[in-house]
């Protein structure tokens, strides 16, 4: 997948393309469903299929504080659009002088001159330019007068809720991952590099991988029993995502023991993979409380792992 940083770097090569335009938080079903039409549209046209999403997402730059925590980062966002087959992901600097693009400017010049855009794909609520003047009317008024396709997508949902980057969030926080995977299509994980800790873990008996996220807010907190896909294999385990109380931490990180593991990950990129909630992080009065406490969760997510893979075996049964 071709990757366009700034709408400085759109060549005169990159006019002509089938394109779609969102945040894609998570790279959903929801989203994935928008995707395979974008594809089918593009092979049907002959043309790359394009997508374009922002940096900072909108609502971080008009509103940090009131923007949540993001599902996936951009480099995530890059590999779950490249897994999916898309031709190219154009990035676009979410600035202030960007935002006020007027909905005309922004499709006549931007989309037509500029990209070429000869089929736009969007949901029927997509709103964008200055004030989110622009609307589904409009493109629709856009497109009989410059002869580009349009299509809308329909809603999918997962039962009666609309799949979404909100509901994903807010099924996380309510510590529903089963529903959350649900709605992403797999289960939810985050992704860092390795990096090295104050090696208490290793004195508490429980080495832990300190995964650096690149992130201020995480969508979810706590200790869960997890999966990890490493360079060296992938290995269950327990870990923390919070800011470790006990031992005066301050910003978030997530902590992973990953159990039967003997090697070096420093440096290198893990993806976690969260499978189920244990319980919140807490404050303990003593070293020796929280090595108990982690203990006890390691035994918890074992017992979790031995349970799901025995359902797992009744179910091929
Ligand atoms: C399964 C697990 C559960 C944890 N739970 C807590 C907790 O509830 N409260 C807390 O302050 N720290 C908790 N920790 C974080 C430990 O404080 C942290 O791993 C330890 O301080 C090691 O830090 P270091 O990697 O910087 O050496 C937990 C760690 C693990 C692996
Ligand atoms: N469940 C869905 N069914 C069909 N199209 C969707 C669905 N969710 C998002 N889309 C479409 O995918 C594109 C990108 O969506 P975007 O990431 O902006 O929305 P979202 O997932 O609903 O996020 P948020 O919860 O932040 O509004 C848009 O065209 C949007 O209409």
């Amino acid at each position: 997948m071709e990757f366009i940083r700034g709408l400085h770097n759109i060549k005169a090569e990159h006019r002509g393309c089938v394109l779609t335009i969102g945040n894609f938080d998570g790279v959903h079903l929801g989203h994935q469903a928008v995707l395979a039409k974008l594809i089918e549209v593009a092979k049907q046209r002959q043309l790359p299929s394009c997508v374009m999403v922002f940096e900072p997402q909108p609502l971080e730059l008009f509103a940090p504080d009131k923007a949540p925590a993001r599902l996936s980062r951009l480099r995530e966002k890059y590999l779950g659009l490249a897994r999916l087959g898309i031709d190219r992901l154009l990035c676009v600097n979410f600035n202030r002088r960007f935002a006020d693009l007027a909905p005309d400017y922004f499709v006549e010049q931007l989309l037509l001159q500029q990209l070429g855009v000869q089929h736009l794909i969007v949901g029927d609520d997509f709103c964008f330019g200055k004030n989110r003047a622009g609307n589904y009317a409009l493109l629709q008024q856009e497109a009989a007068r410059f002869q580009f396709g349009l299509t809308p997508t329909a809603s999918l949902k997962q039962q009666t809720q609309r799949i979404s980057s909100t509901a994903i969030r807010q099924a996380l926080a309510a510590d529903d991952l089963v529903l959350a995977e649900a709605m992403l299509g797999r289960p939810f994980s985050l992704t860092g590099k390795v990096r090295h800790g104050r090696q208490l873990g290793r004195q508490l008996g429980f080495p832990t991988a300190n995964v650096w996220l690149y992130r201020k807010k995480l969508p979810v907190h706590g200790v869960y029993a997890i999966e990890a896909i490493t360079d060296l294999g992938c290995y269950q385990g327990v870990a923390n995502i919070g800011s470790r109380p006990t031992v005066s931490g301050k910003t978030e990180q997530l902590e992973a023991h990953l159990f039967d593991f003997k090697g070096d990950l420093y440096g290198s990129q893990i993806e976690v993979l969260l499978r189920q909630k244990l319980r919140n992080e807490q404050s303990f009065a003593t070293i020796e409380a929280l090595q108990q406490q982690i203990q006890r969760d390691a035994e918890a997510a074992r017992a979790y792992f031995q349970s799901s893979a025995s359902e797992q075996v009744e179910a091929n049964q």
